[in-house]
């Protein structure tokens, strides 16, 4: 598979605090990849070092097997739909709409005039009179309809309500399904984006911490649910991500896969068992990472 996104040793420290370090990770082409991690972890600044909008400290980048950094071949083929994307003063909508069409050449206007009406923005409207919501659909429209060979999604729907958010999802995917392309969305709200996402990397305190593909996920981690004395009873022969203490009830969300014996423990102290949602897996790790960290 082709990757379209290489880094290695990558790092952007500011001072003490280290945004993106020692990040060595790859994106294949053609797939939709989730950008997990708590706030602060590093996903804005990495979409930035890779679109060659700021300097890596350290380390190096590859988008389309060539550096971004004042590179027109990449940045033509790239679109950053960023979080808190601002606007001169003045602007409208529609000209940034029409700026947009100018600036990507795969650019599907057809689209773009029908998620205006289904997004119902307003064209002509000062930008800076926007709520939150339609400010972030004009960034998803202009993410969509630029069909560009690699776009980036920082956390694009800020402000948009639960309706306004599945459209999105819904166009995304009907028009990725229509023009594979590879796309990259970070994101806090996972359950919902999980549907989407072909791929799954968590990144925490700027570092790797996991890496799959969605597939692979199904086996990754489940839940345990039972008395709090059949969880501590269960928990020696398993590797726990995460647990939950509530009253005498008790969940474990371990890592699998799950032994043949500790699936037969777990039937006889009567516990619960689940597939882990994305959300709870990606709780479990980056908890689990914090947890280390502080230890160290
Ligand atoms: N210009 C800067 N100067 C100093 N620190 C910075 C700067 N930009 C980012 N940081 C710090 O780098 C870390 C990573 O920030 P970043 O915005 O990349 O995180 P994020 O994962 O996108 O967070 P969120 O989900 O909250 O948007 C944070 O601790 C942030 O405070």
């Amino acid at each position: 598979m082709t990757q379209v996104i290489e880094t290695s040793a990558l790092s952007k420290h500011y001072k003490a605090v280290k945004a993106v370090n020692d990040l060595t990770v790859s994106f294949d082409e053609n797939r939709i990849h989730g950008l997990l991690g708590r706030n602060g972890a590093g996903k804005t600044t990495l979409m930035q070092l890779l679109t060659g909008q700021l300097f890596a400290t350290s380390g190096d980048i590859r988008v389309f097997g060539e550096s971004p950094l004042e590179n027109t071949t990449v940045m033509q083929r790239t679109c950053f739909i960023q979080e808190g994307q601002t606007y001169p003063d003045g602007f409208e909508p529609r000209h940034v709409i029409s700026i947009a069409a100018g600036m990507h050449e795969k650019w599907d206007q057809q689209r773009a005039d029908e998620l205006v009406e289904m997004f119902e923005l307003p064209m002509k409207r000062k930008i800076k009179k926007l709520s939150r919501g339609q400010l972030s659909a004009i960034g998803i429209i202009v993410g969509i309809a630029s069909r560009a060979d690699l776009t980036f999604f920082d956390e694009p729907y800020l402000g948009l309500d639960a309706v306004a958010r599945k459209n999105f999802y819904d166009a995304l995917l009907a028009d990725y399904a229509a023009h594979p392309r590879t796309i990259l969305i970070s994101s806090h709200h996972i359950d919902e984006v999980a549907p989407l996402l072909e791929t799954v990397t968590v990144i925490d305190n700027g570092e790797l911490l996991m890496q799959h593909d969605v597939d692979e996920l199904a086996d990754a981690a489940f839940a345990f649910a039972g008395t709090r004395a059949a969880v501590d009873q269960f928990t020696g022969s398993v590797q726990v991500l995460e647990r939950t203490d509530i009253g005498g009830l008790s969940t474990v969300v371990v890592r699998g896969p799950i032994t043949q014996d500790a699936a037969r423990l777990a039937s006889d102290l009567r516990l619960d068992k689940s597939r882990a949602s994305l959300q709870d897996l990606f709780v479990a790790v980056t908890e689990s990472a914090r947890k280390a960290r502080q230890k160290a």
